[in-house]
This record gives structure tokens, sequence and C-alpha cells, in this order.
């Protein structure tokens, strides 16, 4: 039940002097908390001896006034301290989960999908920023406040009419512990069903086109409605051992009330205790019922911090497997070469790269071609170290690329996926996205080669027209060469394009690459496309099927070839020529 505050131990360290603060305070709220009962046990036993005197009244009112302030004031210290504890815990960690996303590649996310990734960021931090704040309040006050009161029991009334009224609490503190074990399974379970509901929110926010278009709504909506309500019965299934410890306590409580007034009364037949002390004890005793609830619910936030803590570790001891990254610098560029290059997803069943020999002099062209499926994305991915490496060598200039430092040769890269990722930002801050201080010659300039020239003037609000989320209220083909053009901005020595030019027409893409030819002088291309006539002028032509090299040459050498490029590109030129 401990363990989660066991592996927050180098936070509370690190806050050391906070927890000190609030638990030097804490004790002298405790102790002027305490003393305010045995003030009134006092007051009681000067009426009944007839020794009250009217400056004894003043006295033992002005010292209950001065306990209560003071007792407040102290409270409200180490409650302060306590809680914005909690607070910079919740930070560090989501800053800690950030970092960790930021830094992992593709396989990391396959593992897990984004809700789930989105839940143990917000629920499960906070459930472990609980057990900082309010678990440690609790462990720290009900504790200490237990003591005092037990401390003040035995010491100012009797230690046998406290170790006898307070027998039953050893039931108590067995079934908390046997009711926190199936809280902190049932917690867990809950969790995940709100991990899953989040994913199926934003599957549909992210796919309602495609659920209007399909007329699914109603679909949709009913699983929604089955899953909450599946998540319903598992939170209440958490609600119902919550709902068990209260009543629990006061039962608990009550046998120890009941108990405390006959053996008290006894006692004080006996003559061993005054009336006084035991108006003192039952003032006590109802002292004693906030401490052992609030035992019975540090129980609960401790089992669910410590649900939520394996969670979170969950996430940030999963890796993307990348390899250690490299430590030496890129001081120029260079050739790229590959060799007898293997490579495999982790869960698919075949090879997915194979024997690959390319060779890449610094500042010419490649392009891959090939049937949909053949690996092209694949093979650009193994450049992007997107996915582990695979077999086999891959070299930039004389130096493996593992050899760098992993940033070093991202920073040489500019890409331009298939999927264009657009930020719902304005024109000008998706294209400056591309490097740090781009001015607004600069973003025209890369507009132009992207040959989104045309479009920018019939935005109302040119550069600062707002694309919507993802790009909503832009053309396929718009986001694509915004895209393009954030790439270019960087003026990258290897520009990849994977199938980047798929929603524009012919004419326009054959304008965007004449333009790339143009600037991109001594910079290395590797184009990745399904439309050959975007891939003519490259140096250097790579033909892909099923993961393997089939055919390798310049364009007349694979037209001479007569193989698949040949037919494909006949086919294409016959369409062009048609439309
Ligand atoms: N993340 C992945 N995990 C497992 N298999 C994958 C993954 N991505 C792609 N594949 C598989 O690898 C093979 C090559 O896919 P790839 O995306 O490289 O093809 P492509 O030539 O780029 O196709 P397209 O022209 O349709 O984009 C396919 O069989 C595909 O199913």
């Amino acid at each position: 039940m401990f363990e989660v505050m066991l592996k927050l131990k180098d936070f509370f360290n690190k806050n050391k002097k906070d927890y000190i603060r609030s638990f030097i305070t804490m004790i002298a709220s405790n102790l002027f908390s305490v003393f305010i009962p045995y003030l009134i046990g006092q007051l009681i036993d000067y009426i009944v001896q007839d020794e009250l005197t009217y400056r004894l009244l003043i006295k033992v009112i002005s010292a209950f006034l001065f306990s209560l302030i003071a007792a407040y004031i102290f409270e409200f210290i180490w409650s302060y301290y306590l809680f914005t504890g909690a607070a910079k815990l919740q930070r560090s960690m989501r800053d800690n989960l950030m970092a960790h996303f930021l830094n992992m590649r593709s396989i990391f996310f396959e593992k897990f999908r984004v809700g789930d990734l989105m839940a143990r960021s917000t629920q499960d931090v906070r459930a472990i920023a609980d057990t900082a704040g309010y678990g440690m309040m609790v462990l720290m006050n009900a504790t200490l406040f237990l003591t005092t009161i037990v401390g003040m029991m035995g010491f100012s009334v009797s230690w046998r009419l406290t170790i006898f009224s307070l027998f039953p609490l050893i039931i108590l503190a067995y079934t908390f512990d046997k009711l926190g074990n199936e809280l902190e399974k049932r917690f867990s379970i809950a969790q995940e069903s709100f991990s899953s509901l989040n994913n199926d929110v934003l599957e549909v926010v992210d796919g309602i086109r495609v659920i209007r278009a399909y007329v699914k709504e109603e679909d949709y909506l009913d699983k929604f409605r089955k899953q909450t309500e599946s998540m319903l019965v598992k939170n209440n299934r958490v609600a119902d051992i919550n709902a068990m410890f209260m009543p629990f306590v006061k039962i608990i409580t009550s046998i120890c009330t009941v108990i405390s007034f006959g053996y008290g009364t006894f006692l004080v037949y006996e003559g061993t205790l005054s009336v006084g002390n035991i108006v003192a004890f039952q003032m006590y005793l109802g002292m004693i019922i906030w401490p052992i609830i609030s035992i019975g619910e540090l129980t609960n936030v401790l089992r669910q911090g410590s649900a939520a803590m394996i969670r979170v570790e969950d996430v940030l001891n999963t890796t993307d497997e990348m390899e250690e990254n490299g430590f030496k610098d890129i001081e120029d560029s260079n050739d790229i070469v590959m060799q007898n290059l293997n490579f495999q997803y982790p869960t698919s069943q075949e090879m997915n790269l194979s024997q690959i020999n390319i060779e890449i002099p610094k500042g010419k062209t490649m392009g891959i071609v090939g049937k949909t499926g053949a690996g092209k994305t694949t093979l650009l991915r193994q450049f992007l170290r997107q996915y582990p490496l695979g077999d086999g060598d891959f070299f930039y200039g004389d130096d493996g690329v593992l050899d760098y430092q992993r940033n070093q040769i991202q920073h040489l890269i500019g890409y331009v996926p298939q999927d264009h990722i657009l930020f719902s930002r304005s024109v000008r801050d998706n294209i400056a996205f591309g490097k740090g201080q781009a001015s607004d010659q600069e973003i025209l300039e890369s507009i132009k080669i992207a040959a989104f020239d045309e479009d920018l003037l019939q935005m109302n609000k040119g550069l600062d027209t707002m694309i919507g989320e993802k790009g909503v209220s832009i053309s396929g083909g718009q986001k694509q060469r915004i895209s393009l053009a954030r790439a270019l901005i960087k003026n990258p020595e290897i520009l990849i394009l994977d199938d980047a030019l798929s929603a524009v027409d012919a004419k326009t893409e054959q304008r965007i690459i004449s333009n790339i030819q143009q600037v991109r002088t001594n910079k290395t291309t590797l184009i990745s496309t399904h439309r050959l006539s975007a891939v003519k002028e490259a140096d250097e032509i790579i033909v892909l099927e099923e993961g393997q090299i089939v055919e390798h040459g310049n364009h007349e050498e694979l037209l001479a070839l007569q193989g698949w490029y040949y037919k494909q590109y006949l086919r294409q030129e016959l369409k062009e020529g048609d439309a």
C-alpha cells in the first residue's frame, strides 16, 4: 500500500523543506487542538468541586480562545505546504510524460492509443498527486493527531480505559486492509475503462465526417452508451468499496464509546476517575473519529495512487526499442549508402525490406517507385529513424548512421509525409514551423517553390488565414503544398517527399518538381511517388516490389529495361494524354 509513497521518495526528498515545515506546524496545530478538551475537563472539575472563580474562568476561556486561533493558523500553514507540493508533483509528472512522448518513435505509439495516454497523463497523474497532497496530509496528520489524542487519553485520563475502549480498532485495521486490496483492483479496472472511452471519443471526433457520410451516428451512439454503461458499473464497484468504509468506522467507534462509558462509569465509582475525566475522554473519543475515517480514506487514496502509479510507470518504462544515441557530430553534408539492408516491422509476419543496396551521392536526387504496399514509406522511415534500423549497413559519409547523435541527422532532413500533419494555426505559423525565425520574405519564397502562391492570393487574410483544426478549411492539395513549403523553408540537406504531391494535378506537380530542382542544386532529395513523371529527372530511380529493389537506373535506363517501370510509365502517359 505504501509503495506509491516509496516511489515518490525522490520528489519528497527534493521538497523535504516544505514537508518538514508542514510537519512541524502540524504538530503545533495538533497540540493546540488536543489542549481544548483538556481545558474543558479542567473547567468541569472546577465546577463539580466548587473551586471555580471569576479569574480562573477568564484564564480558561483565554487559553481556550488562544488555542483555537493558534490551531487554525498552524493548520492553514501546513495545508498550504502540503497541497502546493501536490500541485508541483502533478506538474513534474506531466512534464516527464510529455518529455517521454516527445522522445518516443513509432513503436511506442503503436503500443499505446492516444486516448489511453491522455487518461494516464490526466486522471492517473491526479490520483498520484492526491497521495502526495491529501494522502501525505492524512498520513502525517491523522497518525500524529491519533497518537497525540491517544497519548492525552492515556496520560490525562487513564491508560486502562484507553486500551479497553480502543480495542475494537484492531478489527477496523484488518478490514481496511482487506477492502483496500479490493479497491486497488477495482480502481485499476475503472481507469482502463476510462482510457478506452477516451480513445473512442477521439476516434469519433476524428472520424465524424466518415461516420456521417455512412450514416453510422446511431451505431456509434449505441456503442458509446454501452461503454459509458460499463464504465458506470466499474466506477460503481469502486464507489461500493468507498461507501463501506464510513459506516464501518461509525459502528466500530460507537462500540468504543459504549465500552468507554461502561468501563469509565465503573472507574468513577471505584474513585479512580473524576466526572471531568469522563467528559474529556468522550471528547477525545469524538475527536478520534476524524483521524480514523481519514486513515480509511488514506487507504483508498494510497491504493488508487498505487494503481495509477503502475499505469504511469508502464508508460514511462515502455521504450520505442530504438538503439542508443550515437555521440558523433555531423560536420558536413555527405553521401548516403545502404548495404544489404533488411528490415521487418515488429508486428509484421514477413520481411518488409530485403537486401536493399543503394548509393545516393551528396546533392543527387533519388526516385522511389513501386506498387502500393511495395515498401516505399518503409524505406524512407529508415532515413527518418522512426523505427530501429534493420540488419545491414547504413552509412552517412564514412560513418554508420548509428554513430551520430540522432537529433543531428534529424536536423539535416526536411520531411513531407504522406499524411500531411498541419496545426490549427495560420498559414504563416504552419510554414514558419520548419524554421525557427522565418521572415515573411522567406515564407513567401518557399510558398512560391511549393506552387501555393496563387492559392494564397485567394485567401482573404493571406498568410494570417487560419487553416482550421488539422487544416479542415483547406483542400487536400493545399494541405500538401503548405506541408511542402514548411519543409522547403528549412532548406534541408536531405529533402524527403513521401508521396507528398498525390493530391495536386500533374501540371502543378511538374511546376513544383522543376522549382525544387532549381533551388536544390547540391542538396540531396528523395522522392517517393506513384506518378512516375515526378521522378523522371531524378539521377537514380529504384523500383520496389515486396520490399526488394527489382529495377534501378535513370529514367531512360529503366524504360530500356521494359519492365514494371516501362509499362507503368506508358500507362500513365496514356492516361495523362486522355485527360
Ligand atoms: N507500422 C507497420 N507495422 C507493420 N507493418 C507495416 C507497418 N507499416 C507498413 N507495414 C507493411 O509494410 C509493407 C510496406 O508498406 P509501405 O507503407 O512501406 O508501402 P508503400 O510502398 O509506401 O505503399 P503506398 O504506396 O500504398 O504508400 C506493407 O505490407 C504494409 O502492410
